[in-house]
């Protein structure tokens, strides 16, 4: 089927495109080692762009793929309207030179409808987004482990800001025994330090302003760090509780990977609220008492 997608003239405009999975593998044979790949579902952004420079300071390839996974979406979740923006996408691949691109659709992703067989993500895919989202990590998981072995990678490069993701990535890399680096990178933020994330792009400027009490509330949460965990949720919640618009999920302290906090030493403050329809997360690596 198709290779690159475009007319000539733009070709020399975009990196390759690819959509099918024939098209990847002929395109992945040519690709020199090491080869990186960043998984993203479009709507890129600089939070974005910084894991593909990441990827190309680190491989001497980079595959990028754009893949809205209808496996990671609840009924109820925004599968429909989520932003699909790929000529802006592949403009943001050039600049980050991106060697190649994977845009499957779902029907090459998925041929014979969802998958029978899927990723189990175990007990830490429970809490947090897992409790607030069920099944979303068994279609991240999933269509991770299908997007590594189409592209088969030597790094993989996974954004901080979906800190439980990156954890659940890990693991997944290490009890499926495959031999991939996972790389975690830190989270880029606005100015006023709202965490870019494209589904930042729904929110109203009231909205906006609203949802800077996450990052607030974690700024709050580092500067009470020094007198212990239970100072730290007490000056994170009642940022969040003064923003009546904010409707909190969760806002919990944990270990660094995700284990109960400790009363001392390094940790991990995640937060996840609705502003308005919009579901936004972030968290902050801490260090609590002195
Ligand atoms: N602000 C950010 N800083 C660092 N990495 C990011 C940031 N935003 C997204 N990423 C990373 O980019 C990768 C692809 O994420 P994705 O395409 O879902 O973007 P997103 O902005 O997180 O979208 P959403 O709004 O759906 O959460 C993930 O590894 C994610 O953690
Ligand atoms: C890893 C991922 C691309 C899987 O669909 C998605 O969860 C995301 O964009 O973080
Ligand atoms: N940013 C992780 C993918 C999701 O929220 O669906």
């Amino acid at each position: 089927m198709t290779g690159q997608i475009g007319a000539p003239a733009e070709r020399l405009l975009t990196p390759p495109v690819v959509r099918d999975r024939d098209a990847l593998a002929a395109a992945r044979d040519r690709l020199p080692g090491p080869v990186a790949v960043v998984m993203t579902m479009g709507a890129l952004h600089a939070g974005h762009a910084a894991l593909l420079r990441q990827a190309r300071a680190r491989a001497a390839s980079v595959i990028a793929t754009i893949f809205v996974n209808p496996l990671q979406f609840a009924p109820t979740e925004d599968l429909d309207r989520y932003p699909r923006t790929l000529k802006a996408d592949l403009e943001i691949c050039v600049r980050e030179q991106v060697d190649l691109v994977f845009a499957p659709t779902a029907a090459v992703m998925y041929p014979a409808g969802p998958p029978q067989v899927r990723v189990q993500p175990g007990p830490r895919g429970e809490i947090l987004e897992g409790a607030f989202r069920p099944g979303f990590f068994g279609g991240v998981l999933t269509v991770v482990s299908k997007l590594l072995h189409l592209t088969a990678p030597d790094v993989t490069f996974f954004g901080e800001k979906d800190y439980q993701q990156l954890m659940m990535v890990r693991q997944l890399v290490t009890d499926l025994s495959m031999d991939i680096e996972v790389v975690g990178v830190p989270i880029v933020r606005e100015p006023d330090g709202l965490a870019l994330s494209s589904r930042n792009a729904y929110l109203s400027p009231r909205e906006r302003r609203s949802g800077l009490a996450l990052s607030a509330a974690l700024r709050a949460g580092v500067a009470a760090s020094g007198q212990g965990p239970v100072a730290v949720l007490a000056a994170a919640t009642a940022v969040l509780a003064a923003e009546s618009t904010v409707d909190v999920d969760y806002c919990e302290l944990t270990d660094p990977s995700l284990g109960p906090p400790p009363a001392k030493g390094p940790a991990r403050l995640l937060i996840a609220a609705k502003v308005g329809a919009t579901r936004l997360i972030d968290n902050t690596a801490l260090k609590l008492g002195r």
